[in-house]
């Protein structure tokens, strides 16, 4: 019953992670540290936030609509407010593109870095007053303009990302996040308010046993999918169906399908002809992870990561997970090419 653990006293903490990885890196100049310590010190606080939401009148709507015809929730604002001011006070970043705000986000002259931030404060906004499981998301570049920074330093592909990571607010907080040389889980131990190494360069299954996506748009979808979904329901090898799990938070549907393998999916249809899941906060920054996880992270037509971007908040068809399935689901999407 009572914690009677031993004492680590030589933990690893994300903080302590990172000053290492940062240390190893050509060139470095603790920039990149500072701001990733402030990326920690806001989803910390997101999490407090989210934990209290239902105590201190923040669950609901906050009244808007964002650039993306999202409804704006109380939580939405808050998370986006304690990302920007962290990111801003880190003198980290020189810009970022969150998905509350409609236009490229400059910070101000004397406190600029050379780092760009893309980040979706909050994921799973639909699931915040039933307290299913939410996130945070994003995705770090260097820039790549001298003096005002612009859209062309936010509007880079996937394959230029520095540091990429997901924050989930489950049964536990957990970050998972990688500089590119493989994917690192951390929880967050309330008790001392660091994020701790708790797993080490993840790998995805080769194949899995999960499907995951909101087969209520199947009257929408493209034949390719319901000929996928119809396979996966009714194998015609005699072998056992896929399990479906579909929470409606991306964050947590990623890490599920991170955990157990399988396939994630928010695929284009009638209704939304590229899909819902915008391409620079959150596409493109799980696409990193996964392909760090070893797993695959396409459109349907191209890897996600070689996008070029053209707008801030573009959205594109999403398909990840481990790499049997993804390849497999490709293959119903090539017989209809
Ligand atoms: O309700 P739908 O159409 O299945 O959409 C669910 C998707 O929408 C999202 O909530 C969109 O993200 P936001 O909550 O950050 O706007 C994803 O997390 C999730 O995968
Ligand atoms: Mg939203
Ligand atoms: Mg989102
Ligand atoms: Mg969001």
């Amino acid at each position: 019953m009572s914690d009677q653990s031993a004492f680590d006293t030589d933990v690893w903490t994300l903080t302590r992670f990172i000053i290492e990885t940062g240390r190893q890196a050509k060139g470095a100049t603790g920039e990149l540290t500072q701001l990733i310590n402030a990326i920690l010190t806001a989803v910390k606080a997101i999490s407090c936030a989210v934990r209290k939401a239902g105590l201190a009148h923040l669950q609901g709507l906050a009244g808007s609509v964002n650039v993306t015809g999202d409804d704006v929730k109380k939580l939405d604002v808050l998370s986006n407010v304690l990302m920007i001011n962290m990111l801003q006070a880190s003198y980290g970043s020189c810009c970022m593109v969150s998905e509350e705000n409609k236009e490229l986000i400059v910070t101000p002259k004397d406190k600029r870095g050379k780092y760009v931030v893309c980040f979706d404060p909050l994921d799973g906004s639909s699931n915040i007053d039933c307290l299913a499981s939410i996130g945070t998301i994003f995705a770090i570049y260097k820039r790549v303009t001298d003096g005002e920074p612009t859209d062309k330093d936010a509007l880079q592909a996937g394959n230029n990302i520095v540091c990429a990571g997901y924050t989930l607010y489950g049964s536990a907080t957990l970050m998972a996040i990688s500089t590119g040389a493989g994917l690192n889980f951390f929880t967050l131990d309330p008790a001392i308010g660091e994020f701790i190494l708790t797993e080490r360069n993840v790998k995805i299954k080769q194949k899995g046993k999960i499907y995951s996506l909101n087969e209520g748009y199947a009257k929408y979808f493209h034949p390719s999918i319901n000929e996928y979904l119809e396979h996966k329901k009714y194998p015609e090898d005699g072998s056992s169906p896929y399990g479906a799990r579909y929470v409606g938070s991306m964050v947590s549907d990623i890490h599920r399908t991170i955990a157990y393998g399988g396939i994630f999916m928010y695929p284009a249809n009638e209704k939304s002809p590229k899909g819902k899941l915008r391409l620079l906060y959150e596409c493109n920054p799980i696409a990193f992870l996964i392909e760090q996880a070893g797993g695959l992270a396409s459109t349907g037509f191209q890897r996600v990561l070689d996008i070029q971007p053209e707008e801030l908040h573009q959205r594109v068809p999403f398909v990840v997970g481990s790499p049997d399935d993804v390849n497999e689901f490709l293959t119903f999407v090539k017989k209809h090419q």
